[in-house]
């Protein structure tokens, strides 16, 4: 069958991506149509009803996923200890969506061996700073497309203003974002605690008060933007683990119902 392209969307790394009206399908391929991966998959006729235009949910398929919802995830006053990771744990059981910390794969490209990069990650997380957003995104993107989704939740990310304009530029914008709330009493004790056994070299107490310092500075806006345009969902998360996912379980089962 022949296929009309409706819609392209540009990515990282010279890939771009294909909305097929006829066959309602999305591709990603490479700009230059050089031989490179090509992902595909056929969208459900009932959830690719709008296909005159860039419908939200298309650019999502921008990774090879079908169509849903994307969640991302981020931190609340003073972030880091809120329990996003934990949270996410669960969400991932119930929905199904994949989970990609961006700690997680700035600390797994730390140990890749000969990795560009690796250094100035350590020396960043060490700091409490963020790492420059190329690193992170390549990270992000590369997992999306390898993980053949319709669901992502990005944990941690983005950190910075300057990250979420460009993400949502060059690979996809989010669906809704969920901030966990939470002072930051609670938080230290929660990461002293979690640095008994966890071995991150960011989980002590100089390290963590330059981390909240540099969530209030660089992350807080972020929430900020999102609430400007009506993603966020703010969490008190204070209470107990089973408590809190209480409180997010309704807003995920809300925000698919829309999709
Ligand atoms: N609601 C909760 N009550 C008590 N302890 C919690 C709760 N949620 C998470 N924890 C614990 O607090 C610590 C931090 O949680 P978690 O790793 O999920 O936070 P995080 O926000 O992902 O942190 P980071 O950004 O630093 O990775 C963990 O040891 C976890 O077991
Ligand atoms: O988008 C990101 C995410 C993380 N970092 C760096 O990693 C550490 C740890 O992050 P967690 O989310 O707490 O696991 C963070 O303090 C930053 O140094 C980043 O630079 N960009």
């Amino acid at each position: 069958m022949q296929r009309t392209v409706t819609d392209s969307f540009k990515l990282f790394q010279g890939l771009k991506v294909s909305f097929h009206r006829s066959t309602r399908a999305f591709s990603v391929s490479p700009i230059n149509n050089h031989e490179v991966k090509v992902k595909r998959q056929k969208v459900k006729p009932s959830q690719a009803q709008n296909t005159k235009g860039p419908h939200p949910l298309a650019i999502l398929a921008v990774l090879s996923v079908g169509v849903s919802a994307y969640v991302t995830l981020v931190k609340s006053r003073g972030g880091p200890g809120s329990g996003k990771g934990t949270q996410c744990a669960k969400i991932v059981q119930d929905f199904g969506f994949i989970h990609l910390s961006a700690g997680d794969l700035l600390r797994k490209e730390q140990e890749r061996p000969n990795s560009p990069d690796g250094e100035l990650i350590t020396k960043y997380i060490k700091e409490g700073k963020i790492v420059p957003m190329e690193i992170t995104i390549g990270l992000l993107e590369k997992a999306m497309i390898e993980n053949d989704s319709n669901r992502f939740l990005i944990d941690g990310f983005p950190r910075q203003l300057d990250q979420a304009h460009a993400f949502e530029k060059e690979v996809v914008e989010a669906t809704c974002i969920l901030f966990f709330d939470c002072p930051e009493e609670v938080m230290l004790k929660r990461l002293l605690k979690r640095g008994e056994t966890s071995g991150r070299s960011d989980d002590n107490r100089e390290t963590i008060k330059k981390r909240f310092k540099t969530f209030i500075e660089s992350s807080y806006p972020v929430v900020e933007y999102y609430r400007t345009l009506g993603k966020v969902h703010t969490i008190p998360c204070t209470e107990g683990v089973d408590e809190v996912y209480a409180k997010v379980k309704p807003i995920l089962n809300e925000v698919l119902k829309q999709k």
